[in-house]
């Protein structure tokens, strides 16, 4: 959604608290949910018709219901579906609240799977009937530890229309907070287990113009490791061109080629008015110019999507926003400047899914006032109005072209609140002809040293020699700015999007050109809070590195680890605190491209780190420690020799769930004597399916424990281990879900002595518990 600073309501997507949530200014009575302009504006564009017009409008008016996503590995999320299912479901059928039934979630019939849910129960309800209150705090942990996505039902859409596949080179082009971004990751590890993740050969770069966002989504990446994964930090509409390796020339020598994407999401910034049953201010302050003043800024990302991509390959484009101008006009631009391009005919996919076809006939407002009298382009820039108003910056783009049939616009889609009980959408899937076999057999000779090997293609420039397009910039024009910009972003402390500036009345993006030139009157209010890019360089450890052959050794990896493929992230560039997988084409991107250019925020996946502190980061004889990761557990996993896992029953679980550091000596045989003869540091544990006093274990789990000297620690942060115990258990027996409930019983008592003390043996505690953050809040940005 757009992120107007001047009006409209505040983000309210991941990061905001709690107590945020409460003072909430935008929250307003149903009496003022009314608009006259926007009212004016929409009914003028015949979106529904007449008749349905007052369903329509009154939807847009009832509180959005609550929706999720079970997420992670297909195995992991048909297990815990199951448990909803199951347990949760039955649990939530009965419960009658001040004399009211209240109903159980449901699932959202059109997602596939039946993998998402929604239900509709006021936040008093969630906090006082018992039932509802255990399901909340089961969805908090789960979420917590990224087996669930609390996501708008529509903004769970796009992903779904690109079909990424494990092999594919996928961009998400303004991807913060990251829900859909979580997504598209899921799909490139499709093949992952319960127990392990595969290593995708594809990659996905997200990226955000926003750099305190680029943040965040590094952050909720981090609930889906994946070496696959890069994040950068720039302008979309500029975005660069990024080198990788290509097929050595014929004498051996190193080349590079453009990577060409398979899949691109473009779900752009917009005015964000399909949003307005979550975000209420919407009502107090919608103009038809935020649209207006957005469309260009779309147009310039989607046309550079189209420059990035493969032929063959499929751009998915949305908006959370109802209108044309920000919709259709920007296809319709975009489609007639690159005829190359066509809309696909989604109709059959999510069949049960309820939409509408995009409009052929728009008028843009042309002042706040919603003036629609014209019709088109030509007869606007005869009028008077014009005349009258010789600043606006309103295009011949934003009208429906004269030949709009020839785009199949239609094919597009509109989901409306009224359909499906959802928030407002827009979606539509585009794709690249192929290649004439020509300029394919051409490319191909290319790299089997058929061509001079001076003549360096341009993958991208082939395809436009095949297909002319009318595309406003030239990728060396395009790749001109973003080298003029790359010293603006070294000296100046701006982001793109942070930066709006007033088009006619809406709050837009500047682009980073305009940015760098100090052009348009910038408001600098927000910043990327960080100066300059300051990001630490990447560098790839030899195979040989001592350290790193240390921990391939000690964490008994095999002989299929990629060891040259580890990454670390310091000035020096040395092995001292974390180091990073990544896979062989993030690898190539990482080390064929100029990062004074491309802000490269990050890289593959924390895989080890270094044991912190004190005599705990040393072994016995003060050799220093690596540990793995609890979240780089199942991608090192598949490298782990099995004869090294050490197995454990659900009592051994139990046990290290509800204490911190249990001694060795108190865990019965065969893991007693299985753990006191290993050495002290890191090993992996799996916990076998079984059953406990009824609780049932019905699949393997897999947890790195740290053992030192008479004791062991579950390496686990302390939410993901309250989530573990809540799944198992029903209830958290966490020393730390202990003190909370105690601490809710009696609060007057003061200090809570947990139930069961911990036990903690020489090495300090503190320096044994780790403390690896996670955002509380929910990714619920659509
Ligand atoms: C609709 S939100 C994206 C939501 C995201 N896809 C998700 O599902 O969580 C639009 C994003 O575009 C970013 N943005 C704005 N202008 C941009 C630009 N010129 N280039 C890249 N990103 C931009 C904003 O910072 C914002 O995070």
């Amino acid at each position: 959604m757009a992120r107007s600073k001047r009006r409209g309501p505040k983000n309210t997507g991941s990061g905001q608290s709690r107590q945020d949530k409460d003072d909430r200014t935008d929250l307003i009575e149903k009496s003022d949910m009314d608009n006259e302009r926007f009212k004016a504006y929409y009914r003028a564009q015949n979106l529904v018709s007449e008749e349905e017009w007052e369903v329509f409008y009154d939807a847009l008016k009832q509180h959005l219901p609550t929706t999720f996503r079970v997420a992670g590995s297909r195995q992991v999320a048909h297990t815990l579906n199951q448990t909803i299912k199951d347990v949760h479901v039955p649990s939530l059928s009965d419960v009658v609240f001040e004399d009211q039934k209240i109903p159980p979630p449901v699932q959202i019939e059109w997602y596939p799977d039946g993998l998402a849910w929604h239900f509709n129960v006021p936040k008093k309800i969630l906090r006082k009937s018992p039932e509802f209150k255990k399901f909340h705090s089961f969805l908090v942990f789960e979420t917590e530890v990224g087996n669930i996505s609390r996501q708008e039902a529509v903004s769970m859409l796009p992903p779904l229309f690109l079909d990424v596949e494990p092999h594919h080179r996928v961009m998400d082009m303004c991807a913060a907070p990251g829900s859909k971004t979580a997504q598209l990751l899921e799909a490139l590890h499709a093949q992952d287990s319960v127990t392990a993740t595969s290593t995708p050969t594809g990659l996905l770069i997200a990226n955000d113009s926003d750099h305190k966002r680029t943040h965040l989504l590094i952050h909720q990446s981090a609930r889906l490791p994946s070496p696959a994964l890069i994040v950068t930090n720039l302008d979309a509409s500029i975005y660069p061109t990024i080198k990788i390796d290509a097929p050595p020339g014929p004498n051996g020598e190193k080349r590079t080629q453009q990577l060409l994407f398979d899949r691109i999401l473009c779900d752009v910034p917009c005015s964000g008015d399909g949003t307005m049953r979550k975000n209420m201010g919407i009502w107090k302050n919608w103009q038809p110019m935020d649209g207006n003043g957005l469309h260009a800024l779309q147009v310039r990302i989607l046309q550079r999507a189209m420059k990035l991509l493969k032929p063959k390959g499929r751009i998915v484009y949305s908006t959370c926003s109802l209108n044309p101008v920000e919709n259709e006009a920007v296809l319709a631009t975009a489609l007639k400047a690159n005829p190359e391009f066509h809309l696909v005919d989604v109709s059959s996919k999510l069949s049960t899914l309820k939409r509408r076809p995009g409009l052929t006939i728009w008028r843009p407002a042309v002042d706040r006032s919603v003036n629609m009298d014209f019709g088109t382009y030509q007869e606007f820039k005869n009028s008077q109005h014009l005349k009258d108003n010789p600043n606006s910056k309103l295009t011949e783009s934003h009208w429906p072209p004269q030949d709009v049939e020839r785009f199949d616009l239609p094919r597009s889609m509109r989901i409306y609140p009224h359909l499906q009980d959802t928030g407002g959408f827009f979606v539509a899937v585009l794709e690249r002809r192929a290649l004439p076999e020509a300029v394919s057999k051409k490319r191909e000779a290319s790299y089997s040293g058929d061509l001079p090997q001076t003549k360096k293609l341009r993958l991208e420039e082939e395809a436009d020699e095949a297909e002319p397009s009318v595309a406003p910039k030239t990728d060396t024009e395009i790749d001109a700015d973003a080298d003029a910009d790359a010293e603006v972003y070294l000296v100046d402390d701006v982001t793109a999007t942070a930066n709006s500036e007033e088009v006619d009345g809406a709050s837009t993006t500047m682009s980073a050109s305009a940015q760098g030139k100090g052009k348009r009157g910038m408001k600098n209010s927000e910043t990327n809070g960080g100066g300059a890019f300051k990001e630490h360089p990447y560098t790839f450890l030899a195979p040989t590195d001592p350290i790193l052959l240390h921990c391939i050794e000690r964490l008994s990896l095999n002989s299929d680890f990629p060891s040259s493929n580890v990454l670390v992230r310091n000035p020096a560039g040395d092995a001292v605190r974390s180091l990073y997988l990544a896979n062989a084409l993030v690898k190539s991107v990482v080390e064929n491209n100029d990062y004074t250019r491309i802000r490269l925020s990050a890289a593959g996946t924390k895989v080890f780190s270094k044991q912190d502190g004190g005599k705990a980061a040393s072994a016995p004889g003060g050799e220093t420690q690596f540990r793995i990761l609890g979240e780089g557990l199942p991608v090192i996993l598949p490298f782990v020799d099995p004869a090294t896992i050490i197995t454990a029953d659900l009592a051994v679980l139990k046990v290290l769930v509800q204490s911190y550091y249990p001694l060795v000596s108190s865990f019965a045989e065969p893991f007693r004597s299985a753990v006191d003869a290993r050495a002290f540091g890191s090993h992996v544990v799996r916990f076998l399916p079984g059953e406990l006093d009824g609780v049932a274990l019905t699949h393997d789990i897999l947890l790195p424990i740290w053992k030192s000297n008479v004791s062991l620690t579950l390496m686990m942060d302390k939410k993901a281990k309250s989530a573990l115990s809540l799944r198992l258990f029903g209830e958290d027996i966490t020393t730390a879900g202990r003190d909370l409930a105690q601490k809710q019983a009696a609060p007057t008592s003061g200090s809570a002595t947990p139930a069961l003390p911990a036990k903690v043996d020489d090495y300090q505690a503190s320096e044994m518990v780790i403390q690896e953050s996670h955002l509380l809040d929910a990714m619920d940005d659509s």
